[in-house]
């Protein structure tokens, strides 16, 4: 953690005040210099006004000596003498070399100076003695001192001449003029060394005030330059530091961030405009505080935020995290913060500082990236396809599990190794190894089909069919970065296309060939028939009464019969045969080179060898039978369907004999020709579905002894138009189409036909009185649930009333399917729909029935009307039928109704309504029809 007081701080701040230190400190020491010298000058003077006192009380003194002979004026003398002795004894020591302070301090004593003033003499006379200041005092002084020791030794001899007794006076005398003598040559002496000391001092003081008044204008010279300096510097630093904020600023203007900044002891946090705007708050708006900053923190992430800042200020460890944030708004953003704190000196955190950087963009896109490649790699990992990666040197980097699964090598084993190692693949014809295989195939130098028929060859000795791509890995700037190879498993492929090839010319049931793969060998064989002139032959088998075993033991039996049936008849033909199921008990045998007399024999055989055949199935045994068609084909035929249809109708023209035979087509068969003929009515039926060449006429049928305001009733009949428009009836095609199974697609013509028309005469205003619109349903259709789904959405389509509409069903039919006939009729009885029973009394069994039809009209059969008038027994057949009929409260119609008598016969009967030639003849029903056929009905 920083020191919040740094030594850089301390150091800056003496630096700045050293300058100003020093000046100060020269300042006070030049003064203490100057005053120490000024001291030192001062008590030299002194030291020189004792010394010329001293000298003129020695004289003084002498004189009175010579006049007194008084020893205490001697004494005088020599005390006055020994000052100037004693400065003379200091100074000598002085010159000396290496002089004995001692000596001269007691020598300066002995000269009367005070002791504090004896060390600045010393240092004066030290330092100065040869400078011109003390030079010529100096020398005076030297020059006087002789005199005082010449004035020193007249007054010893004085001394001596007064301690003798009775001196000579002239002795006296002269020693007295000596003495004034010496006096007189010391005064001006004394003057000029005072004078000269006086100068000296002088000039001391003015040298004294010259340098310091040069150092001080020095000092404030420098101690304007380093303000100067200093303030430059703080300019410099105001300036570096301005620039730097701004480069701080434009920096963070240009990476988009953040910055806060928080005082931990006062827990405030500052926070740059943006961070505040990454917040979600204006810049008008009050900053969060450190509170509202931490539940700005997404709930799941505040844990590991304070983790972090925890050890941050624990350790100092980095502090740099990504977190997700809450804004204001409520919006979810991801943010990074990078941060350092600092600490005082006693180690507490005072303040962390760090930037905010908005990373949701970068965030938004590792997931993206992370999830695509998530993506890619679950794909990767679950497709069929064997993938690896190559690094640019060829060395392996992955292997998806299939490849893992096709090569034999786990990921980890394999990583890092050549291609080569791991992938041995050779041509599938050749077994060679393909050199370069890879590089050829990202040039696509290598053809595709050598690219598809590879064989992997896996260490075990295993070899696997493949096909193999390879693509460049290319990084953004579109350099390669390595190659991924896909490698499919063609030998699953390759089998289920046999598989699906096998099932798509075979018969699951048998394993014989289907009829697509047996009209294929067929068209071959025709080819050959008629270009190679071969005779070849086909025949048609049919089993007899199989609905029998289908009907008494089940669908399985019937299958099982199916199946052994087939390998019977198989093991009759030659290998060269070709046998098929055609669908149901249908089988089909082209028999290749087989003349008509040979082919003949064979299809006796194979019908022998069914009629022959016992099937048991829980122990019930069942013997069967087989029609047999067949034809030449070196014949007249020359389409697969014209062949077809011919030798399926000699099939059944073999049944139509009776069954288990054998019947050949020849084009003069006559009954062929019925069968035929039979045939062309389907194409016939379909053109006239689809090109309109239907039309509908309405019979009108009477209520009996009721007013004509009764309403209209009428049945809806079916007429074709052929080629010329003639008109067709019904018992001219209906037989082929109810044989071909076209009827419901007839049916649904007249339904919907019937229904457009009614809608329309309602939309017209006409039709009003329409009480009973019959209309004809085949057995067929009321069998076939789909068609009741039909009736329904027509229903809907035109919104008819159904109560309107008469379905009318033939007794016949019904009671075929009598359990889907009453299922049909319930259903849309339930929505209003009426039923009639048609041909009432033409079968067998028809009361009994009737009891559980839900019928709303009994049609009394025509047969008995029309000569109910001639045959009792007819007669009461209708009268029969209407009774009962009445009893199970049933309506009857009689059909027929040819004349006024019949007529008027039904009437006393009690019968309902009747309808004939008597009644109506057939109109054309509705709009768009040739007026041509209104009367041809
Ligand atoms: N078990 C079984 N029955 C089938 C299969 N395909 C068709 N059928 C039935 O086979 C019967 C063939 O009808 P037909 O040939 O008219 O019946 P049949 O009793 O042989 O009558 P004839 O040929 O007139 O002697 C129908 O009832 C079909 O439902 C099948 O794959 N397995």
């Amino acid at each position: 953690m920083k020191k919040f007081f740094t030594m850089d701080s301390g150091m800056r701040w003496i630096k700045v005040i050293l300058p100003f230190l020093a000046i100060v400190a020269l300042m006070v020491g030049l003064l203490a210099f100057s005053m120490n010298i000024l001291s030192s000058v001062r008590a030299f003077v002194g030291g020189e006004s004792l010394w010329s006192k001293a000298q003129k009380e020695a004289v003084f003194h002498l004189n009175q000596y010579a006049v007194t002979h008084a020893d205490p004026d001697y004494q005088k003398v020599l005390k006055a003498l020994a000052v100037s002795i004693g400065d003379r004894r200091a100074r000598d020591e002085l010159d000396k070399p290496n002089p004995d302070l001692q000596v001269v301090r007691q020598g300066f004593l002995d000269g009367g100076n005070h002791p504090d003033d004896i060390d600045g003499i010393i240092s004066l006379y030290r330092n100065f003695k040869n400078f011109s200041l003390l030079r010529e005092p100096v020398a005076n002084w030297k020059i006087g001192d002789q005199l005082i020791q010449e004035l020193s030794a007249e007054a010893s001899r004085l001394h001596a001449a007064i301690s003798a007794g009775n001196p000579d006076p002239q002795t006296m005398i002269a020693s007295v003029a000596r003495i004034r003598e010496i006096d007189a040559e010391l005064t001006p002496l004394e003057l000029r060394f005072s004078a000269s000391l006086g100068e000296s001092s002088r000039q001391v003081q003015r040298l004294l005030l010259f340098a310091t008044l040069t150092i001080a204008v020095g000092l404030m010279i420098f101690g304007s330059w380093i303000s100067r300096y200093i303030l430059t510097k703080s300019d410099q630093f105001e300036e570096a530091l301005k620039i730097s904020q701004e480069r701080l600023h434009l920096a963070m203007l240009g990476s988009n961030d953040g910055l806060w900044d928080w005082d931990i002891q006062a827990d405030n946090i500052y926070y740059s405009p943006r961070l505040k705007e990454l917040l979600g708050y204006s810049l008008e708006e009050e900053e969060p505080t450190p509170l509202q900053f931490l539940n700005c923190i997404y709930p799941s992430d505040l844990d590991a935020v304070r983790a972090k800042l925890t050890s941050h200020l624990h350790d100092n460890s980095p502090c740099d995290i990504e977190f997700r944030i809450v804004t204001k708004g409520g919006e979810l953003r991801w943010v990074r913060s990078c941060a350092q704190s600092t600490s005082n000196s006693a180690g507490e955190p005072v303040r962390m500082a760090g930037s905010f950087t908005d990373i949701t963009a970068r965030k938004r896109s590792e997931e993206q990236l992370y999830a695509a490649k998530e993506r890619a790699q679950v794909t990767l990992e679950s497709i069929g396809e064997a993938v690896i990666t190559l690094s640019t040197d060829g060395l392996v980097e992955y292997l998806n599990p299939t490849a893992e699964i096709l090569t034999r090598w786990t990921l980890a084993s394999a990583r890092g190794l050549p291609l080569e190692k791991i992938l041995h693949v050779v041509g599938e014809s050749s077994g060679n190894r393909i050199p370069d295989l890879i590089p050829q195939i990202l040039d696509n130098s290598v053809p595709i089909d050598r690219a598809s028929n590879l064989l992997l060859v896996c260490d075990d000795g295993s070899e696997v069919a493949v096909n193999l791509s390879a693509e460049p890995i290319r990084n953004l700037s579109g350099e390669t970065i390595g190659t991924v190879l896909v490698l499919h498993d063609v030998s699953k492929d390759r089998e289920y296309a046999a598989q699906l090839s096998y099932q798509a010319s075979h018969d699951e049931l048998t394993g014989l060939i289907n009829r697509r793969e047996f009209e294929r060998r067929l068209t071959v064989a025709m080819i050959t028939s008629r270009d190679q002139q071969r005779q070849h032959a086909v025949l048609y088998l049919d089993l007899d009464q199989f609905k029998v075993v289908n009907d008494t033991c089940g669908h399985a039996a019937g299958d099982e019969l199916i199946r052994q049936v087939s390998v019977l008849l198989k093991q009759r033909l030659r290998d060269t045969d070709t046998i098929a199921r055609l669908g149901g008990d249908e089988f089909g045998v082209l028999l290749e080179n087989c003349p008509v007399e040979h082919s003949l024999r064979i299809a006796e055989g194979l019908r022998q060898t069914v009629a022959d055949f016992q099937f048991v199935w829980t122990n019930k045994p069942f013997t069967i039978g087989v029609s047999i068609g067949l034809i030449n084909l070196a014949g007249e035929m020359h389409t697969l369907g014209q062949i077809m249809s011919a030798v399926d109708a000699a099939c059944y023209l073999a049944k139509e004999k009776g069954r288990n035979r054998v019947h050949e087509y020849r084009l003069d068969d006559s009954e062929l020709s019925i069968r035929h003929g039979e045939m062309e009515w389907i194409t016939r039926i379909n053109e006239a579905l689809t090109q309109e060449k239907f039309c509908l006429f309405s019979q009108e049928i009477s209520a009996l002894g009721k007013p004509p305001s009764h309403g209209a009733h009428f049945e809806i009949l079916l007429r074709m138009l052929d080629k010329d428009d003639n008109l067709v009836l019904p018992m001219v095609f209906i037989p082929a189409a109810e044989r071909y199974n076209l009827m419901p697609a007839i049916d649904r013509w007249v339904v919907s036909t019937v229904f457009a028309t009614l809608a329309k005469m309602r939309q017209q205003g006409r039709g009003r009185e329409i009480q009973t619109c019959a209309i004809n349903l085949s057995g067929t259709s009321i069998g076939d649930s789909n068609f009741l789904s039909f009736v329904q959405e027509q229903h809907v389509k035109y919104g008819i009333a159904p109560q309107i509409i008469c379905f009318e069903i033939t007794e016949t039919s019904a009671i075929a399917n009598f359990a889907k006939a009453a299922h049909f009729i319930q259903e849309l009885r339930g929505v209003g729909y009426r039923f009639a029973l048609d041909d009432f009394g033409a079968g067998m069994s028809s009361f009994a029935y009737l009891k559980n039809l839900p019928v709303d009209f009994i049609k009394i059969d025509g047969g008995f009307v029309k000569d109910m008038l001639n045959s009792p027994t007819d007669y009461a057949m209708v009268e029969a039928i209407n009774k009962i009929g009445h009893l199970m409260g049933k309506q009857t119609i009689a059909e027929f109704a040819v004349n006024e008598r019949i007529i008027g016969t039904l009437t006393e009967i009690g019968v309902d309504f009747a309808q004939g030639y008597g009644i109506g003849r057939p109109r054309a029903f509705g709009i768009g029809v040739d007026k041509n056929l209104l009367n041809a009905g």
